[in-house]
């Protein structure tokens, strides 16, 4: 029994990380009901067999009372705002001015949802929280849980901590709206306000039928292999199970860059999900050590934001 449980909970993971992170699934999903019924009788019969990453376990049992602190061991960063191109060109000329004309910017779709810290312990997941101020957050992590591209552990033994946003598909809000029409109650304004509601929530069994998503974009504490670029940690965070954005790019230029955003600009309005700008990064880590921080936010980095 041991062993068949074991057996089931790898392929079940393995199957939920291709459906939900990669959006590849290989079986049908009456493939991963009949399994996942097997595992629950399996460990309703054996509860000794019941491990904390089993695909059973996402939706815990009783509410909490209340949210718990948590100090980050990093500080979650915001952002500088450039609302047109001269000013995406003034970044780029302080960019310039320090570092030289040798470089490369990544862009990234900035995710319209709520800021989180996912922390792991030798490659488990132990710590949700939301960003709060930027020191101290809220332990959210039996919410979190219940997001299933969030991956309960790693494909390594490491302690890390990812940052990423929480999101709410578009499609999901609609149809939650819909609901929430059909019972008389409040509609949300928009899928951030949803996501945000969501995991604000002390019963986990709420969240888990919000239909939430995830992308990773930054890491706090590090403890792997150094990196020499963001774009080598992305890919990191992919090769760990993360769930990272496809859209995100590397360019030579901030011409380039410009392009990039008024291209998202006319075609957000097909992504599946809400976004409110790009997040531009100079690439390498050397030189974002070199631009440094202001009292809030990093000088190597800043978000674009689409006209409201
Ligand atoms: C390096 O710091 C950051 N990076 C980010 N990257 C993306 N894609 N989206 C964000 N919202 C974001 N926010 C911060 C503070």
């Amino acid at each position: 029994a041991k062993k068949r449980a074991e057996a089931l909970r790898k392929e079940l993971n393995q199957y939920n990380y291709e459906y939900h992170v990669l959006d590849q699934p290989t079986v049908p999903d009456a493939v991963y009901d009949q399994k996942l019924h097997e595992l629950v009788q399996l460990e309703e019969e054996h509860p000794e067999l019941i491990t904390d990453d089993s695909p059973t376990q996402r939706v815990g049992g009783q509410p909490l009372d209340e949210f718990r602190k948590v100090d980050h061991t990093v500080p979650m960063l915001s952002l500088g705002n450039a609302f047109n191109a001269e000013e995406l060109r003034d970044f780029d000329r302080r960019v310039r001015g320090k570092i030289g004309d040798d470089f490369k910017y990544v862009c990234e779709l900035k995710i319209d949802g709520l800021a989180v810290s996912l922390r792991y312990e030798e490659g488990k997941f132990v710590l949700g929280a939301t960003r709060g101020d930027g020191k101290t957050g809220e332990d959210i992590t039996h919410n979190l849980r219940t997001v299933k591209s969030i991956p309960l552990r790693l494909t390594e033994p490491v302690t890390i901590e990812a940052r990423g946003e929480v999101f709410m598909p578009k499609q999901s809000f609609l149809s939650l709206n819909d609901n929430r029409e059909k019972e008389g109650l409040e509609l949300f304004a928009n899928p951030r306000n949803a996501a945000a509601g969501s995991l604000r929530q002390l019963d986990p069994k709420v969240a888990a039928r919000r239909n939430l998503d995830v992308f990773l974009y930054a890491v706090g504490e590090w403890q792997a292999a150094s990196t020499a670029s963001h774009s080598e940690r992305l890919k990191y965070l992919r090769e760990l199970g993360f769930k990272t954005n496809p859209e995100t790019k590397r360019f030579d230029t901030i011409e380039e860059v410009i392009e990039y955003t008024e291209e998202w600009t006319i075609h957000r309005n097909e992504l599946d999900y809400d976004i409110d700008g790009i997040v531009i990064k100079v690439d390498s880590i050397q030189q974002q050590e070199e631009l440094g921080f202001t009292a809030k936010s990093p000088r190597w980095a800043i978000a674009y934001k689409f006209p409201a």
